[in-house]
């Protein structure tokens, strides 16, 4: 068997009996229902392989991973202009936080917080139906993937819509200092659908593969985003990625990684995989505390470091 292979699957092994730790998400109802007991990894390399343990192909709800792809989407369509709007610096917050918003007079720290993905959601509408960009997204996701039954969990979305308080507060919150360009149902349309995209470990590692191949998709042998820019986004998943847990993140993985509520995380490991897991219980930051556990047992074992193997 594959030296990589029987890595992923011994590092599902030794976390066996910690599957089911943490706390589902129960701010979003359809999310509380979610089975904790579930672990799946998954790693796709630049040569087109894919290793998988667990339950790495069940579809679970992506939720702020998804920001990636509207980051990604967002700066080839206006560029650099998108850091007028937003900021790259860690927060040291919540995701879901509004006190520096007050401060810094509705400008979110970092696109990868709800009020800065919301500032993106915002931007990719361009004078846009919701509908229409949502679209959008869904297909940049296919294509990213390399497959096209990946579809958004209509439940999830109506799901937050109903539920969400708080980034409804936070939309409105941007909007009265003249930060939104759209109305806020709009805009928040946009959010939270892109949040429900429903995939599995193996379809979201493979999605991942442009950030860890300088920004190539090396599989399709296309360009989704320029050297430089892969590099940048890669800098904001290791700084912003995990919000107030993202020191400790960068400490035990070593990684670019941006983690959902869901109980996902999207991690690169530039010039060697993309690689995703997935576990439901979420740590006091709202970062899936078993699927972290997974990223730091692999990072050791494979010696895929930013910082030095
Ligand atoms: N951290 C997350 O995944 C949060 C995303 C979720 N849709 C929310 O807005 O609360």
């Amino acid at each position: 068997m594959n030296e990589l292979q029987e890595l992923v699957e011994g590092v599902y092994r030794d976390l066996k009996n910690h599957i089911g730790e943490g706390k589902v998400a129960d701010y979003i109802p359809e999310l509380a229902k979610v089975d904790p007991r579930q672990l799946g990894i998954a790693v796709a390399t630049l040569d087109g392989g894919l290793h998988v343990a667990g339950d790495a192909d069940t579809a679970f709800s992506i939720q702020s991973i998804s920001k990636v792809f509207t980051l990604t989407l967002g700066l080839g369509k206006v560029g650099d202009t998108l850091w007028t709007r937003v900021g790259r610096e860690p927060s040291g917050s919540a995701f879901n936080s509004i006190v520096q918003l007050e401060y810094e007079k509705g400008r979110p720290r970092n696109p990868f917080i709800n009020a800065g993905a919301i500032a993106v959601a915002d931007l990719i509408l361009a004078g846009h139906q919701p509908r229409e960009v949502i679209g959008e997204i869904v297909h940049f996701a296919r294509f990213l993937a390399g497959d096209d039954s990946i579809v958004i969990d209509h439940e999830v979305a109506k799901s937050e819509a109903e539920t969400g308080y708080r980034n409804i507060a936070l939309a409105n919150f941007m909007r009265s200092f003249g930060r939104l360009d759209h109305p806020v149902e709009h805009v928040l349309g946009v959010y939270f659908h892109h949040c429900a995209l429903a995939m599995s470990c193996s379809q979201l590692a493979r999605a991942g593969l442009y950030l860890a191949a300088g920004g190539n998709d090396p599989v399709l042998g296309s360009r989704v985003v320029s050297r430089e820019r892969a590099r940048r986004i890669n800098s904001l998943m290791l700084m912003c990625g995990h919000y107030d847990g993202s020191g400790d993140f960068a400490y035990r993985v070593g990684l670019p990684g941006k983690s959902g509520v869901g109980g996902g995380i999207l991690a690169v490991a530039p010039g060697k995989a993309s690689i995703a897991v997935w576990s439901p219980g979420l740590n006091e930051y709202g970062n899936s505390q078993v699927g972290a556990a997974a990223l730091e047992l692999l990072a050791q074992r494979t010696g895929w470091s930013i910082f030095g193997s």
